[in-house]
């Protein structure tokens, strides 16, 4: 690692009154991994922005080589060679991998765009990343960890000296999360220098060569790599005096003894081959799987978003219509996606975000009582570390916080399932604690809970039992107790890891059976 080549110093940027950052300094060596880490809405992705040119500071400066440069818009940064990869997939579904990688950046010969060239250039920007891809494929057939892969091969594709990337794994499994980690150390090798904004501590652990802590709008740390740990990256994000609080135990044997609230049995759709499954009063369950094992499929047919092939869903012994989401909800499902964006109502409140998925509470024979509308948000948004005014746009909140709203809004509502996507995708340590706590809660007041998540320690801090999906059929169900990542890791691999010795699976499902005949599974998952 050589010496400083991007330095920036006292950029503040505000909106309205709201300070998002002040006086934040930043020097970046080259072929270094710098990590930000930080509560929710501390001004990581506003300084992001400012760095890439998507937002223009109020004041500060910034510094290539030693000459100021001001970015007016993110072309200015790119072609200072700063790329941001954002959190969302930005990727255009009708072109091919290839075409996505030079997008905005194709190679032009007289002014044609040469398609021999962009082949070239983003096969080149691939095999850096040691992903390998077929060009030629369409971008929708990808994995999510290719997509993203495509999205940081375009950052390189532009010859990028400084890429950022905001939450890279935030809803991928470990494995792949590993294929992410292993690209950008590979291509800090070659002297290109990344920011890496995660709420994922593992991740940070294991790639950053030095991280930057900010808070309440402020940088408060630079730490190196040697005073890289658990304990001082939990500390950028919750005061020391509430680590034991940011870090619960999972409590020893949750008390599951309620009846079936939730029955799937012999389901199919997409690549779904007959998955049997119970979820009681009182119980977390969770699903795990890699990419394509049908964990979101399972989570989406259940809630009534997409439609089942066959089999039967059921939620107090009512057989739920299949692809019928507001039949689902007047049976009691309650579904926190995992992809905020299809929740969050983005020009709307807070407060209309939050209450929205009980109105007729907050009102009697149809007249509008606000005060206790108010009064129950206010409640509903403290129980999730949410603070700020009700009245603000949604929009205007930062990622982490969007997300807090959204699982605030399904706190409301007296519901008899309760079904979790990635629940704390974005969300820091300290609110992720807050917000295991109330789906303990609210599983004590007898909701079953099914939780579809990539974060592993997720499943083990939370679940009472964790079923396995690997290409479309049940492979094991595994009890909550002493559970461990490898032991879940290697039953979705199914092979095992390491040495760690594995709890005996529970179940086998057959990768198939004929509709309608498969054997129902008992109350913990067994068939019978
Ligand atoms: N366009 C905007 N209008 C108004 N306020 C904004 C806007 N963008 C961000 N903010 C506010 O600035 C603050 C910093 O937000 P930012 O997105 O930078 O936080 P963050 O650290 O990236 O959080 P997270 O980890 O949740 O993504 C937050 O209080 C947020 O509500």
């Amino acid at each position: 690692m050589s010496g400083p080549w991007f330095e920036a110093s006292g950029l503040h940027k505000q909106f309205g009154s709201m300070v998002a950052i002040s006086e934040a300094d930043l020097t970046l060596r080259a072929g270094e991994v710098r990590g930000v880490v930080g509560p929710n809405g501390a001004g990581k992705s506003t300084l992001m922005q400012l760095v890439a040119g998507s937002l223009t500071p109020e004041h500060g400066e910034m510094r290539i080589d030693g000459a100021p440069v001001a970015f007016r818009r993110p072309a200015d940064a790119i072609a200072a060679g700063i790329a941001l990869v954002p959190q969302e997939m930005r990727l255009a579904p009708n072109l091919s991998v290839a075409d996505n990688v030079v997008l905005g950046n194709e190679p032009r010969r007289y002014g044609w765009v040469s398609a021999r060239r962009s082949r070239q250039l983003a096969e080149r920007a691939l095999d850096r990343l040691g992903a390998r891809l077929d060009p030629d494929a369409a971008v929708t057939s990808l994995s999510p960890v290719d997509r993203r892969l495509v999205m940081v091969a375009r950052a390189l594709a532009r010859d990028a000296r400084l890429v950022i990337l905001d939450e890279p794994t935030a809803a991928l499994a470990p494995q792949e999360a590993g294929a992410i980690l292993d690209a950008v150390r590979a291509i800090a090798g070659t002297g290109v220098t990344f920011l890496y904004v995660s709420h994922r501590f593992d991740d940070i652990e294991q790639v950053a060569d030095a991280v930057t802590g900010v808070r309440d709008a402020r940088v408060v740390a630079d730490l190196p790599k040697d005073k890289i740990n658990r304990a001082t990256l939990v500390s950028l994000v919750s005061p020391v005096d509430e680590l034991s609080h940011a870090v619960p135990p999972r409590p020893a044997a949750a008390a599951v003894a309620g009846s079936t609230v939730l029955a799937v049995d012999d389901l199919t759709g997409g690549p779904l081959q007959g998955v049997s499954f119970r979820v009681a009063s009182g119980e977390i369950v969770g699903i795990a799987g890699l990419s394509g094992s049908g964990a979101d499929e399972v989570m989406a047919m259940v809630a009534g978003i997409d439609p089942r092939t066959g089999g039967v869903v059921s939620v107090r012994e009512k057989i739920l219509p299949s692809g019928d989401r507001v039949r689902a909800v007047r049976a009691g499902v309650a579904y926190v996606p995992g992809n905020r964006t299809l929740a969050v109502l983005p020009n709307h409140d807070v407060r209309s975000n939050v209450s929205i998925s009980n109105l007729p509470a907050y009102g009697k024979w149809g007249v509008p009582a606000p005060q206790r509308e108010t009064a129950t948000v206010l409640e509903l948004t403290a129980a999730v570390q949410l603070e700020g005014a009700l009245s603000r746009p949604i929009s205007s909140l930062s990622g982490g916080n969007q997300q807090k709203a959204v699982f605030a809004r399904w706190m409301a509502r007296d519901c008899a399932a309760l079904l979790l996507h990635d629940p704390t995708a974005g969300v820091d340590v300290r609110a992720r604690a807050e917000i295991h706590q109330r789906v303990r809660e609210l599983a004590a007041t007898g909701m079953a809970v099914l939780v579809v998540t990539t974060d592993l320690p997720e499943l083990i801090e939370l679940c009472d039992r964790v079923l396995v999906l690997d290409r479309g059929a049940l492979v094991a169900s595994l009890p909550g107790d002493g559970l461990t990542e490898s032991a879940v890791l290697a039953a979705m691999v199914s092979a095992p890891l390491d040495a760690a010795p594995l709890p005996a699976p529970l179940e086998v499902a057959p990768s198939s059976a004929p509709l309608g005949s498969a054997p129902l599974n008992d109350q913990n998952g067994r068939r019978s």
